[in-house]
């Protein structure tokens, strides 16, 4: 699993061992983790031509002890001085290895082979400051590969807000931890691929992150496994409230997704049985209302409901329930609080907005803080559909679950009916609605890869296929070819294979 740690938990983290530690020691360890995978992007450091983009802070003096280290490997490296004052023992460091003060900033980027960002790290405030914004268009349009020590300046590493503009790395070398902006968007997008360097403050960082993203292992522990004895009711059934006349497409679209999240059967309840049963004869249907359609261990409603009731029925039922959509319309807060079960919400940002009472903007622009405030505004678990889906629980030190797995195809008709499907029969099954969450988001953005790469660049282990550890960046649109929700929900049993095959003794 990984994790993310809030900048007031790194720092206290790196206090107390520094407190242990000779002068300088913690600086010393980033600064060769971060020179090390500088050389490895670099064909050959011999002869390379290293900018360094030093800030006044301690995130400089990482880039100049790293461009030290460099130019004794022969690299030919220069500093650009953004900050008022530089970490002097490191510009020392550097000029002592060969390296030297640029008085020309844009010549030495328009012919650099890599730039080491070094603005700053964690005690950056605010975005760029307007005099290191030339620098950094510069930087990236040299064509050079660009490396963010520690994260991309300009980004918040608490929130992932990015005020105006920020540094856009290929990769980012983080020191200790993880940041929760390295993880999740609009952040995340700028920090490329990512590498943990370890400084020696693991032990020292408090038991609860703030985020978790899960891997093939994680996820493989909690996949729901029929045992011997079970038959369909014991290993449960999913009721399905969801299309109307009008959309009837995503009755079927939500089933398909139910129908391969681990429940024993699917109940379908509402308007669309025919256009479900013409494609899933396997589907239990009724007419409605879910009151009198029988028992089930979880419900879902929303997908393409219209303004079909419902919801205070399902609402008022004693089981697990997952509302998306139009349901989240129809959702009367007081409601959701009073549930003695447990309760998941589903939004995109602009549900969630709603919800909250604002605008999508505001929303996409600080998603960790949204989906906390949700969460404990409805008392509910909530998921926020995204690019990076986070996954929050109502109780405030619980860690949010953030999705590596996601792909831009994903944004497409009817790929949300499929998930809600997915994560609601997961909840049948008997998962919690965090790992129910957490779960069917990591399947559904693998099965997602899947339907558009043709099954290519998912390894069984997802090694390198994730952005982290010096791993590829996350497939863009680039790596695939467009998707149906149907495509995805056919991809479902693949992805599901590929994650049991990283259960231990698996
Ligand atoms: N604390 C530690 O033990 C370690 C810190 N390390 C490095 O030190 C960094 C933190 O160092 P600092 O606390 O000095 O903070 P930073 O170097 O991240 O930034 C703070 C400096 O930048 C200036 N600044 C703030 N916002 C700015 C903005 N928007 N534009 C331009 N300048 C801005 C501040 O005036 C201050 O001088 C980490 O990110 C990491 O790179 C590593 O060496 C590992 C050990
Ligand atoms: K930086």
């Amino acid at each position: 699993m990984r994790t993310a740690y809030r900048v007031q938990d790194v720092r206290a983290a790196e206090a107390a061992l520094m407190a242990r530690l000779p002068e300088g020691a913690l600086m010393r360890r980033a600064a060769a983790g971060l020179a090390g995978a500088c050389a490895g992007l670099l064909r050959r450091v011999y002869g390379a031509r290293v900018v360094l983009l030093v800030g006044s802070g301690d995130n400089g003096g990482d880039a100049l002890y790293a461009g030290a280290l460099l130019a004794r490997r022969g690299a030919g490296v220069s500093a650009v001085r953004l900050g008022r004052r530089v970490h002097e023992a490191g510009l020392d460091a550097l000029v002592r290895a060969g390296g030297r003060v640029a008085d020309d900033p844009y010549g030495v980027l328009a012919r650099a082979d890599l730039v080491v960002d070094g603005i700053t790290g964690i005690g950056g405030r605010g975005g760029l400051r307007p005099e290191a914004v030339p620098v950094v268009r510069a930087a990236r349009e040299s064509g050079a590969v660009v490396v963010a020590v520690d994260l991309p300046s300009g980004v918040d590493a608490d929130t992932g807000a990015v005020e105006g503009e920020a540094v856009r790395a290929d990769a980012t070398v983080t020191f200790g931890a993880y940041k929760p902006g390295l993880l999740v968007d609009p952040a995340r997008e700028y920090a490329g691929a990512l590498r943990l360097v370890d400084i020696g403050i693991r032990d020292l960082l408090p038991g609860a992150p703030e985020l978790q993203a899960l891997q093939h292992a994680d996820v493989a522990r909690l996949l729901p496994v029929p045992a011997a004895e079970s038959d369909k009711y014991r290993r449960g059934v999913v009721g399905v409230v969801a299309g109307s006349a009008r959309y009837p497409g995503a009755a079927v679209l939500a089933v398909a997704g139910a129908l391969r999240g681990g429940a024993g059967a699917v109940r379908y309840v509402g308007p669309a049985g025919d256009a479900v049963l013409a494609r899933y004869p396997e589907t239990l249907v009724h007419p409605g209302p879910p009151g009198r359609a029988g028992r089930v261990q979880a419900w879902v409603i929303g997908p393409g409901l219209a303004d079909t009731p419902g919801v205070a029925d399902v609402l008022a039922s004693d089981v697990p329930v997952l509302v998306d959509a139009d349901g989240l319309r129809l959702l009367d807060p007081a409601a959701v609080r009073a549930r003695p079960a447990p309760t998941l919400l589903t939004p995109h940002a602009g549900e969630a907005a709603a919800l909250l009472g604002t605008v999508r903007e505001d929303v996409e622009a600080r998603r960790l803080d949204a989906v906390r405030e949700l969460a404990g505004r409805y008392g509910a678990t909530v998921l926020l559909k995204g690019s990076t889906t986070l996954v929050a629980d109502p109780s405030p030190g619980v860690p949010v679950r953030v999705n590596p797995t996601g792909t831009p195809w994903l944004a497409t008709a009817g790929s949300g009916d499929v998930l809600s499907g997915l994560t609601g029969s997961l909840l049948a099954a008997g998962l919690t609605a965090r790992d129910a969450g957490s779960v069917g988001a990591y399947l559904h953005g693998l099965a997602a890869r899947r339907a558009a790469t043709g099954g290519a660049g998912v390894s069984p282990t997802g090694a390198g296929a994730y952005p982290y550890d010096g791993g590829r960046a996350a497939p863009g649109a680039a790596g695939g070819a467009p998707l149906t929700a149907h495509e995805v929900a056919r991809a479902l049993p693949g992805a599901w294979r590929d994650v049991a095959a990283a259960a231990p003794g698996a």
